[in-house]
């Protein structure tokens, strides 16, 4: 009987079982939506039960699509969208409140009364990030301050905290361990990646009992097994675990200094691996755990776009431009420019480089001339540009220059921003036969701890190119392009 390993890819919107083969391919997928509730303006919050059920639907479907028996899973790995915080009742397994997701700004208030205390360098220092409503510290600090009797509970080991997978671990070893990867406690604004522990004085800084705190663990370990009753009679290991865009990291086979990626999704997120040395930005990266595994831990520089396929999302849903977002790209094709049309997307603020939460959407330079096809050109742009910000900062950051860039998530399927993309960076981007990076990394991440792959050369060499974009962009119409991008921030950045 052949064996399989089971990703689980717990994302913003939805969650996904895959199955892998040996070669890395995929075998079979099934994906399942959950609901996203808004209660107000800025707030992003799920319900984690829901998400619970989504994971048990998405396993249940691809096994049995598949005709794959639960004893042919050799193992399972976990990757999730980070940040996002649950707090559940130990005895009982009840979120105490929605699971705070990452996009969400309710905390906006906390972090700016940190900031007015001065505290910022201190975070940075010690974690890596800055003080920001994104990151998990504030949002249990928020859940402890808004829950009734919540603080006192967790100080007496009553309620348990997790970033969701420490909350799906949990849930699938039947409440058995209470454990997170390096990975994701690098995003909580509460883990020292220097000594790799929590932070004594940043908890005590958010009032944050360490009771409720899981134990952190490597990425590529067997941390569990599942609860027989949670997959059907049978107990499989529970094997990895890394954040979505650090599993794409190592899914795309970014292993040595300097490799780097980009995962267009719901945003846009680049990651260069830094080896075995925390790079500090100067420039508004962050420096984060890569993962941890063979005994260390490796670290990776990474930019943050808050607003990149949902800006797709935003011309599909909002304006009614477009039927699907593939549709973008005969629209983009049909003008051979903007004719200077930028949309500038920042809905929920500005990430990396600018850091800026009140900065909100803006379009400039429309005419009388101006088209829908103009107007959808101009925001698949915005992906392209946003990168670009990055893509130069991290390059100052690391003094590397990127010799390519390995591209994945839904929006790279969109032949016309890939190839603006390497035209504007004048880099060439190379996209995967496997798409599905982030389930890959956390399927090789749980294969290497159960011997089901070996090593990260067997990995390496597993990595397939599918289409390569060549840069062909004239030097000045680059420079000329990115000029005007430049200039539209600025101006959305004045207007507040
Ligand atoms: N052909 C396309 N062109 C542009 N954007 C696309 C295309 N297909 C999907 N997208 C965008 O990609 C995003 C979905 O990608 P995915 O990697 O599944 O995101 P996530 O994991 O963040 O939920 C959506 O925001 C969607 O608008
Ligand atoms: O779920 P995704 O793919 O949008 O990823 C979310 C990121 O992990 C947020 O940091």
């Amino acid at each position: 009987m052949n064996q399989y390993m089971l990703a689980i890819d717990q994302g913003t919107t939805s969650s996904r079982a895959i199955l892998f083969n040996q070669k890395g391919e995929i075998v079979h997928m099934a994906q399942k939506e959950f609901t996203q509730y808004f209660p107000q303006p800025g707030w992003v919050e799920h319900n984690a039960n829901e998400i619970w059920g989504s994971v048990l639907a998405v396993i249940a479907s691809v096994l049995s699509e598949a005709q794959v028996k639960p004893e042919q899973v050799a193992g399972i790995g976990i990757t999730n969208q980070r940040e996002t915080t649950v707090v559940w009742e130990k005895d009982t397994g009840n979120p105490i409140y929605n699971a705070i997701v990452w996009q969400s700004r309710q905390t906006a208030g906390i972090c700016d009364e940190l900031k007015a205390k001065g505290y910022d360098p201190l975070f940075r220092k010690k974690t890596g990030l800055l003080i920001d409503a994104y990151f998990s510290g504030t949002k249990v600090k928020w859940i402890l301050d808004h829950v009734d009797g919540a603080r006192e509970r967790a100080e007496r080991g009553e309620l348990l905290f997790g970033t969701i997978d420490t909350w799906l671990i949990w849930k699938l070893s039947g409440g058995r361990v209470h454990v997170t990867d390096y990975s994701n406690a690098s995003r909580t604004l509460m883990f020292n990646i220097h000594t790799l522990e929590w932070d004594d004085e940043l908890l005590d800084i958010l009032g944050v009992p360490k009771a409720m705190l899981p134990e952190v663990r490597p990425s590529s370990e067997v941390y569990a097994k599942t609860a027989p009753y949670h997959f059907f009679g049978v107990e499989v290991p529970i094997a990895g675990a890394a954040g979505d865009q650090q599993a794409a990291l190592f899914g795309q086979a970014c292993f040595t200094e300097g490799m780097a990626k980009n995962t267009y999704g719901t945003g846009c997120f680049m990651l260069m691996n830094t080896g075995e040395k925390a790079v500090a930005s100067k420039h508004g990266l962050l420096t984060t755990i890569a993962w941890g595994i063979d005994g260390k831990v490796e670290y990776a520089l990474e930019g943050s776009i808050f607003v990149a396929g949902s800006a797709i999302q935003w011309l599909r849903d909002g304006l009614r431009m477009i039927k699907t977002a593939a549709d973008s790209e005969a629209y983009a094709e049909k003008v051979e420019s903007t004719d200077g049309v930028y949309v500038v997307p920042a809905f929920i603020g500005l990430g990396t480089p600018y850091w800026d939460s009140e900065v909100r959407g803006a379009v400039f330079g429309l005419t009388r001339g101006t088209t829908k096809e103009h107007f959808i050109r101009a925001t698949l742009e915005s992906l392209a540009y946003q990168t670009k910000d990055v893509l130069a900062v991290m390059e100052a950051d690391s003094g590397i220059s990127l010799t390519t860039l390995r591209v994945d998530g839904g929006a790279v399927k969109n032949n016309f921003l890939m190839q603006f993309q390497s035209d504007l960076l004048a880099v060439p981007v190379e996209r995967p036969v496997v798409n599905e990076t982030t389930a890959l990394g956390a399927a090789y991440l749980a294969g290497l701890a159960v011997g089901y792959w070996n090593s990260r050369d067997d990995i390496a060499a597993q990595w397939q190119l599918e289409r390569r974009f060549e840069p062909k962009m004239d030097d000045d119409k680059r420079t000329m392009l990115y000029d005007g991008w430049k200039k539209a921030v600025r101006a959305a950045m004045a207007f507040k």
